[in-house]
C-alpha cells in the first residue's frame, strides 16, 4: 500500500471543507473529532463522519478517509468510537490521539475487519513511554482487530505540554522529534512529522517554509507530514518523493553492487564515495519509497 505523505485534517463537523478533501489528492484525509471540532460540535462531527461513511461519500476518491477519535481520557473517545465504528462500512484508519501509555491502547473493539491503527505521541510522558506504548500495540495486534501502522510527532500539544514555545525550525523538541522515528523504525511503523506553524505571511502562503521542514523531517527518517489546508498538499507530496537524480544515483549503485559481487568484491567506489552492503541497502530504500509512494 502507498505510504501517507501528505496527512490532511479536515474538521468532521464542516461539509464544505468535507467535499472539498474529496476534490484533492491527500494520500490521507483525516476526518476530525478532535481538536479541529469545536465542544460543542463534537455530536455533530460524529454523525456527519458516520453518515459520510455511510453513504460511501470516499468510496471513488484515490485518498485514504480516516477518522481520528477524541483522546482515552476525553470521555469522549467511546462514543467516538460507537459511532464511528458502528455501522457496516468502517473506516479503514483510526488516528488515537494523546496516547500516552500502554494502558491507552489495551482496549477492545468489536468487529472482525482490520483496521489500520495510528497513533500520536503529543506528551512528555507519551515520548518517555513510547518503546512500552508500541510494544504493546505490537501484541495486541495479534488478537485485537486493529493494526499499528504509524506514529504522528503532535509538535502543537507536545509544545502546550511542556511549557515552551515552538521556534520556526523546533530545536526546542528536536530530541522527541528524533525519538520518534527512532522507535517508530524499531516497529515498523510510519513516522508522520509534525505540522508547520506558519501557514502564511501577509496573507501569501509560505510554502518556502513549508518545504524547508518537509527537507529536514525527509533527512531525519520521516516519511509524511500533516497538513491543514490544501495548498501544502503538492509540497509535501513532492518533497516525500526522491528525486529523480537521487533514484538514478540508487539504481546506478544497485547495479554497480551487483557487479562487483560477481567479480567478488564487497567493497568499491562508486561516484567518489566508498560502497557496501549498508549503502546498497539505503538505495534500496529509496527505491522502496518510490513504490510505495506511487498510487495505482
Ligand atoms: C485553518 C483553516 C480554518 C482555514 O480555513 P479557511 O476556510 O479560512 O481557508 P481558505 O484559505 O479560505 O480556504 C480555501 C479553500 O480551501 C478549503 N479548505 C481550507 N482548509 C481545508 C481543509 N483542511 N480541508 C479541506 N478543505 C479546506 C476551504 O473550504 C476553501 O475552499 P472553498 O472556497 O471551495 O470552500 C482551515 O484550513 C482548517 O480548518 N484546517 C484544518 C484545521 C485543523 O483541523 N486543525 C487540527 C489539526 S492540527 C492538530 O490537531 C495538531 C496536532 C497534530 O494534534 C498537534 O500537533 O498536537
Ligand atoms: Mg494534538
Amino acid at each position: 500500500c502507498s505510504s501517507r505523505r501528505a496527512i490532511l485534517y479536515v474538521p468532521g463537523d464542516d461539509i464544505r471543507k468535507l467535499n472539498k478533501a474529496l476534490s484533492l489528492d491527500a494520500d490521507c484525509i483525516v476526518m476530525d473529532c478532535e481538536d479541529g471540532v469545536a465542544t460543542n460540535r463534537k455530536e455533530e462531527a460524529r454523525v456527519t463522519i458516520r453518515q459520510w461513511l455511510d453513504e460511501g461519500r470516499a468510496s471513488n476518491s484515490t485518498s485514504e478517509w480516516s477518522v481520528r477519535v477524541n483522546s482515552v481520557e476525553s470521555d469522549l473517545c467511546k462514543e467516538d468510537l460507537q459511532t464511528v465504528l458502528g455501522g457496516a462500512n468502517k473506516p479503514p484508519t483510526l488516528l488515537l490521539p494523546k496516547v500516552e501509555s500502554k494502558e491507552h491502547i489495551q482496549w477492545h473493539m468489536g468487529g472482525c475487519q482490520k483496521i489500520n491503527l495510528i497513533m500520536y505521541i503529543e506528551s512528555a510522558r507519551a515520548v518517555v513511554n513510547l518503546p512500552d506504548i508500541c510494544r504493546t500495540a505490537e501484541q495486541l495486534s495479534s488478537t485485537a482487530p486493529l493494526k499499528p501502522a504509524a506514529l504522528v510527532f503532535g509538535s502543537d500539544d507536545l509544545c502546550a505540554n511542556l511549557g515552551v514555545t515552538r521556534s520556526d525550525n523546533g530545536t526546542e523538541i528536536l530530541y522527541a522529534r528524533q525519538k520518534l522515528v527512532l522507535v517508530a523504525k524499531a516497529f515498523h511503523l510510519q513516522a508522520i512529522d509534525m505540522r508547520v506553524q506558519v501557514l502564511c505571511f501577509d496573507n501569501i502562503p509560505d510554502l518556502d517554509g513549508l518545504q524547508r521542514q518537509c527537507e529536514a523531517g525527509a533527512r531525519m527518517g520521516y516519511t509524511g507530514k500533516q497538513v491543514i489546508h490544501p495548498v501544502q498538499i503538492p509540497i509535501v507530496q513532492q518533497a516525500f518523493m526522491p528525486t529523480a537524480a537521487i533514484v538514478e544515483w540508487a539504481e546506478g549503485l544497485i547495479a554497480a553492487f551487483q557487479e562487483h559481487q560477481k567479480l567478488g568484491k564487497g567493497a568499491f567506489v562508486y561516484k567518489g564515495s566508498m560502497i557496501d552492503m549498508p549503502l546498497l541497502r539505503q538505495a534500496e530504500n529509496i527505491i522502496k519509497l518510490v513504490s510505495s509512494n506511487t498510487k495505482v
